[in-house]
């Protein structure tokens, strides 16, 4: 039952009261009701409440007469003659009525008899259903009265629902034949459920009259009445008291049963006298109620139920009665009404017409046994309870979601309150066969996720210059001790970092590189005397290229000072904005180094005011940023620059714990080919030694030897300090972080795992990629408008691939998509070329060289090799050769411009006599021709004359003939624009 709503039969138990009593009083009261099962409002329950309190016990007694009433009357005229004080006559015709309609053979005689008016019913036989239910409107208005008609004795009532009772208990086995089609009532059933019309509810209270009426004129034809008369003295007093449907109902029909097996009709019978005393209307349905199998509260019926259907013959009909009853056990209204029913023979008929319970009731219907019997209607119920229960608990799909890294489909499945085959489907549909145990590198997550409608919020989207983690542990703070600082040095391109350093390491390294251009990371540590004594400053000399932003910002990940070195006579450039965003993201201190001061248009402080444009404003004038104008070249100032490094490190605290295993970030690897794979490694905390077991990212390794910056070979390495180690088993990627393992093993267990795990990312994710590419470009494909160029890159370090990829990746790609399908350091191989072969690409190597046999592989396969030692070489060549992939163009070139001054008409359409004004016009080419601006015809010029001979071309000064086909309106005044359409090489950028 929903809240705030009460079913009258609830009410009716609640009040101890029969349920006509309470339908009687809703009636009175004007609450609309259609029968027992009815619900009506919290509030009209409670004024039915207060309405039963006042009329007390008593007029509990005269609710029941409207109902009662007729059946005496029709059955016993000393009844009637006590319902006539009561003012519900109305309702009496409509139970005679009933009770013509349903006249037994031996009854008929009776019925017609009891009321005058059942004369024309019975007259028209079959039609008494129709006849039957108008009259049992009009009782309605009536039912109202019974209750206001407070007079009427109880004593009235009770000797009628006694003698119901036992008209029902006396007859039943000689009437069985006539009863089984009277009580297939369709018009009772029906209106059981609180749907149904208010018609059906007349019928459904009459139901019972009718049946009692009918028993009555039975019993008074002297059938069973000594049996009939004790058995309802027993049920008479209770019929009346106020408890009929609890206390009553269910305990007494098990006692009565039982002395009845013998006679189950009898039981039954007997079973709705008890009932029937206590509510007249439908008896014979609480009985077919009773043996419900369901409610556990039941049980004790179930069980009487089975011993009975023993005792019966084992027939078809008693299992369709069976059948019938369980479907009539869902019924719960009808069983807590106890209204009305009988034996077996109607059960089946009243279960067969039953119509479709409410849904409301049919979830109360229970026990799996019974869903079973009633498959059809149970299995719908079953799976629509358990569609409810699944939607009841799927918890709602969530707008957004946070995502920190790679996570595997399950969670990703729970995060998103999703199914996992609904993820792992929509994976598959992009090309990803995955598991539900599988990892989801964060793009494919976020992909999938969106694909949902769940936005995605991912904390990688950070600066990749955020600074790293400090690498300390709580444990190391007892043992810390200062280390060098770190220091990056950045600022836009030639402004003279390499020589800075240069000057600070006495070393000549920007002459010994190709190009002029640093195109690696390099570690490199300077030691400065101090009055204090020696100290260490660590450089990772980063290139201001633009092409390296992603190398810069490494460098500035493991940096704890940035030194930007902007040159005096350039000013700040875009490549030096980058710098300081890059250095602020990563929240270390920048030291401005003014350089080029020792020239001529050196302007330092219009520096510092660029600067200061950028929030970093002089100490001198006010601020907090140190800027020491230097000269790379002369020196000047170095010194004091190297000081304020010292300072600024002093300020910043920087510590680390050297006893303890090494961890650090791999600043730069690359394949060497006679030493394996080459790391160079940034201590940040602890010593690294050599022996020891280490692990970067995916790669394993045992430090087999390590050589720092000056070329030296060393036993180990302090924080802050920068070496090349060698025995790695491969190239780690620069940037990631390598942390030293006690324990060799457990070292090769962490590299294996993770390498699965990159593995399978790696794969996801390219797999995802070439499919969204492939989808993309096949649209593009069948335009004709779409070229691919194939790339395999060879580089000689990590950093410098990562570079010419950023590179390539600005590179307009709209008609022409670069494929790179493979970048990896070390020397161009066979196999690099065989890769090329098959997928038609062109090998770019970078500082590297061929390996022995592969030039002569790309020969015999045709491949192309391509060696850059310039990354602008590089780039313009790959443009070159994208732009070689474009369809070329036409473009129109001018020829001249012609008046028409004549027209003349010819054999075919007219000529137009003109004279060229400007350059020339010649024969075939394309002509426009324009009026007051307007161009009326563009097409080819077919004829052109001078004279009356063909010429080739016409200049300008002279006059011609034109014949164009397909235009002939020439007017005087007419322009001739003449051009001609060349075909031009495109370029990718468009001028
Ligand atoms: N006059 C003068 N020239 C300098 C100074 N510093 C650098 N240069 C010159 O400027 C040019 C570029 O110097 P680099 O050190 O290669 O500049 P960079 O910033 O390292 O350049 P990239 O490595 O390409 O990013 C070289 O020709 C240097 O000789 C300086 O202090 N004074």
């Amino acid at each position: 039952m929903s809240k705030g709503k009460v079913r009258i039969y609830e009410l009716s138990r609640e009040l101890k009261l029969d349920n006509k009593d309470i339908l009687a009083i809703c009636e009175a009261l004007g609450v609309a009701v259609k029968s027992h099962s009815s619900t009506i409002s919290e509030d009209d329950a409670d004024r039915i409440r207060a309405e039963a309190r006042k009329a007390g016990s008593s007029a509990k007694t005269k609710i029941k007469r409207p109902v009662d009433r007729p059946v005496d009357k029709a059955v016993a005229p000393k009844k009637a003659n006590e319902k006539t004080k009561g003012p519900n006559r109305p309702v009496r015709k409509q139970q005679i009525l009933e009770i013509r309609r349903y006249a037994s053979p031996d009854s008929q005689p009776d019925e017609p008899s009891s009321e005058p008016e059942t004369g024309q019913v019975a007259a028209n036989g079959s039609e008494s259903d129709e006849l039957l239910s108008p009259p049992s409107r009009p009782s309605r208005p009536t039912a109202p009265a019974p209750v206001s008609s407070a007079a009427a004795p109880a004593s009235a009532a009770k000797p009628t629902s006694r003698s119901d009772s036992d008209d029902l208990t006396a007859d039943d086995a000689p009437e069985t034949p006539y009863l089984r089609p009277k009580l297939v009532q369709p018009p009772s059933r029906p209106a059981k459920p609180s749907a149904r019309r208010s018609d059906d509810d007349a019928r459904q209270i009459q139901l019972p009259v009718k049946r009692r009426d009918r028993e009555e004129a039975r019993r008074d034809s002297g059938r069973d009445a000594g049996r009939d008369t004790s058995e309802v003295g027993g049920a008479a007093k209770p019929g009346l008291s106020p408890k009929p449907s609890i206390e009553l109902k269910r305990p007494v029909s098990r006692d009565t049963i039982r002395p009845s097996r013998e006679s189950p009709r009898d039981t039954d019978t007997v079973t709705d006298n008890d009932d029937g005393g206590l509510s007249d209307s439908g008896s014979e349905i609480a009985d077919l109620r009773r043996p419900s199998p369901r409610p556990p509260k039941h049980k004790a019926r179930e069980e009487e139920d089975e011993e009975r259907t023993e005792s019966r013959p084992k027939s078809k009909t008693s299992k369709a009665r069976r059948r019938s009853q369980v479907v009539i056990d869902e019924e719960e209204d009808f069983t807590d009404d106890g209204s009305g029913s009988s034996a077996g023979m109607p059960q089946v008929s009243l279960s067969l017409v039953r119509p479709p319970k409410p849904k409301s009731q049919q979830t109360q219907a229970k026990p799996a046994p019974t869903a079973k019997k009633i498959s059809p209607r149970g299995s719908q119920t079953s799976r629509s309870q358990r569609r409810e229960r699944r939607q009841e608990e799927e918890p709602e799909q969530p707008e957004m979601i946070v995502l920190t890294g790679s996570i595997t489909v399950n969670d990703l499945a729970d995060r998103m309150a999703t199914p996992q085959t609904e993820i792992i489907k929509s994976l598959f549909f992009k090309g990803i066969a995955t598991n539900v145990n599988q990892t989801l590198d964060l793009p494919t997550a976020k992909m999938v996720a969106e694909e949902f409608g769940i936005e995605v919020e991912t904390t990688e989207e950070e600066s990749e210059a955020r600074k790293v983690t400090e690498m300390l542990d709580e444990a190391d703070l007892e043992n810390l001790h200062q280390r060098p600082p770190v220091v990056t040095i950045m600022g836009h391109v030639d402004h003279g970092k390499t020589s800075l350093l240069d000057y600070i390491r006495q070393a000549k390294v920007a002459q010994g590189e190709a190009g002029g251009i640093t195109q690696h990371i390099g570690a490199y540590h300077v030691d400065l005397e101090q009055e204090s004594g020696s100290r260490q400053i660590v450089f990772l000399d980063t290139p201001g290229h633009e092409a390296f932003t992603a190398m810069r910002a490494r460098g500035a990940r493991v940096t704890d000072i940035a030194i930007l070195v902007v040159a005096a006579d350039d000013g700040v450039r875009p490549q030096t904005i980058e710098a300081i965003s890059h250095a602020k993201a990563a929240g270390v201190p920048i030291v401005v180094a003014i350089n080029k001061i020792d020239k001529e248009t050196a302007q330092p402080d219009r520096v510092k005011q660029e600067l200061m444009e950028h929030n970093l404003v002089p100490e001198e004038w006010g601020g907090d940023t140190i800027m020491v104008p230097v000269s790379a070249i002369t020196g000047e100032s170095v010194d004091t620059l190297l000081e304020m490094l010292l300072l600024v490190s002093e300020v910043e605290d920087l510590h680390a714990n050297p006893d303890r295993l090494a961890r650090g970030t791999v600043i730069e690897a690359h394949l060497d080919k006679a030493r394996g794979p080459v790391a160079t490694l940034l201590v940040q905390n602890g010593t690294l030694n050599v022996g020891d077991a280490i692990v970067a990212g995916a790669v394993f390794g045992k430090v087999r030897a390590m050589i720092d910056d000056r070329g030296d070979r060393v036993e180990s390495t302090l924080p802050s300090f920068a070496v090349e180690v060698l025995g790695l088993n491969d190239v780690p990627p620069a940037g990631e972080e390598f942390e030293v393992y006690a324990d060799e093993k457990e070292a090769r267990a962490a590299a294996d795992a993770r390498a699965v795990e990159q593995r399978q990312s790696r794969l996801q994710q390219a797999m995802a990629s070439r499919r969204v590419t492939l989808n993309s470009l096949s649209a593009k494909a069948q335009e004709g408008d779409l070229k691919e160029l194939n790339l395999v890159l060879k580089g000689d370090v990590q950093g410098s691939l990562e570079a010419i990829l950023a590179s390539l990746q600005q590179l307009p790609q709209d008609e022409v998509q670069i494929r790179v399908l493979m970048a990896a350091p070390g020397e161009i191989t066979e196999t690099d070329v065989d890769l090329a072969a098959a997928s038609s690409a062109v090998i770019i190597g970078f500082n590297t060289t061929l390996a022995p046999g592969a030039r002569q592989s790309a020969d015999r396969l045709g491949v192309d090799i391509r060696d850059y030692e310039i990354i602008y070489k590089l780039l313009e060549d790959i443009e070159g050769a994208m732009e070689g992939l474009l369809d070329p163009e036409q473009v129109e070139e001018p020829l001249g411009q012609v008046e028409v001054r004549a027209i003349f008409p010819a054999r075919r359409g007219t000529v137009a006599g003109c004279y060229v004004l400007s350059g020339k016009v010649t024969r075939n080419c394309r002509v426009r021709v324009e009026r007051g601006g307007e161009t009326l015809y563009q097409g080819n010029l077919d004829s052109l004359k001078r004279m009356k001979d063909d010429v080739r071309e016409v200049n300008a000064g002279f006059e011609c003939g034109i014949a164009v086909n397909g235009f002939n309106d020439w007017q005087e005044g007419d322009i001739i624009d003449a051009f001609r359409l060349v075909t031009k090489r495109r370029t990718l950028t468009p001028a």
